[in-house]
């Protein structure tokens, strides 16, 4: 099972006629598998991310989730998706300065409706999971960047995502921190069983993934450099 995007098309409008941000994009990527795209800005990979995160409609084309097709869904149905089927990690961490590392993953569950006491350990197991055991209770001004990223990620993965969609995660990190937060996400996506689509610049962590796909123009192939 997986996210399939099949023939996708999405236009904005443009002056008098409209461009297309995503010009017949199809992509399958499987659950245990992170898949990397790639491509100069403003070539659509903003777009992709949004269309498979059920933020944007495409005009035409679908969207598959674990085998259900759920393109046409309405807004509700969406957001039901989103918070039980899709995990998000996105360029910042975009963490709550007040809350604490365990207490950012329990706002997931608090949002969704459900008993935070119950998932108390669950988000500590978590963070302790991607190296954080000793940051438990740090707020986000006593972490490093990379550290905060971390806890993102481990946000994104309460909900025990089918797919994570990841926009940039080394945008702000250095070298060294960037090859170990790409590492993780190919380690976590292999474990957990997660179809992971990270969109990113970094060309020198592209060893680390399973497959990568380069978008130009609103065309997406599979990537011609090897890696
Ligand atoms: N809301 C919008 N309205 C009109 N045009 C848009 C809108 N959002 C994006 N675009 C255009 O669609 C194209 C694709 O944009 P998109 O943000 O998906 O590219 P990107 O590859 O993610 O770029 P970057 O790497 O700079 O983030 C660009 O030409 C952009 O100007």
């Amino acid at each position: 099972m997986s996210i399939t995007l099949k023939n996708t098309v999405l236009t904005y409008p443009d002056g008098d006629t409209r461009l297309r941000a995503l010009d017949d994009v199809s992509l399958t990527v499987e659950r245990g598998q992170l898949a990397a795209i790639t491509g100069p800005s403003g070539s659509g990979k903003s777009s992709l991310l949004a269309v498979a995160g059920l933020l944007i409609t495409p005009d035409s084309g679908t969207v598959t989730i674990d085998g259900t097709d759920v393109t046409g869904l309405g807004r509700t149905a969406r957001t039901t998706v989103r918070r039980q089927q899709l995990g998000f990690v996105f360029q910042q961490a975009n963490l709550m300065a007040s809350l604490t590392a365990t207490e950012q993953l329990l706002m997931i569950t608090h949002l969704g409706g459900g008993s935070v006491r119950g998932q108390r350990a669950r988000a500590r197991d978590l963070l302790s999971t991607l190296g954080l055991e000793k940051q438990l209770d740090r707020r986000p001004h006593q972490l490093s960047g990379g550290q905060r990223q971390r806890v993102a990620i481990a946000r994104s993965l309460m909900n025990d995502p089918s797919v994570l969609l990841v926009d940039e995660p080394t945008s702000a990190l250095d070298e060294d921190r960037s090859r170990e937060i790409v590492a993780l996400l190919a380690s976590l996506s292999h474990e957990r069983n997660v179809a992971t689509v990270m969109v990113t610049h970094d060309l020198s962590q592209l060893d680390l993934v399973d497959g990568v796909y380069e978008m130009h123009s609103g065309t997406l192939s599979t990537a011609t450099v090897p890696v």
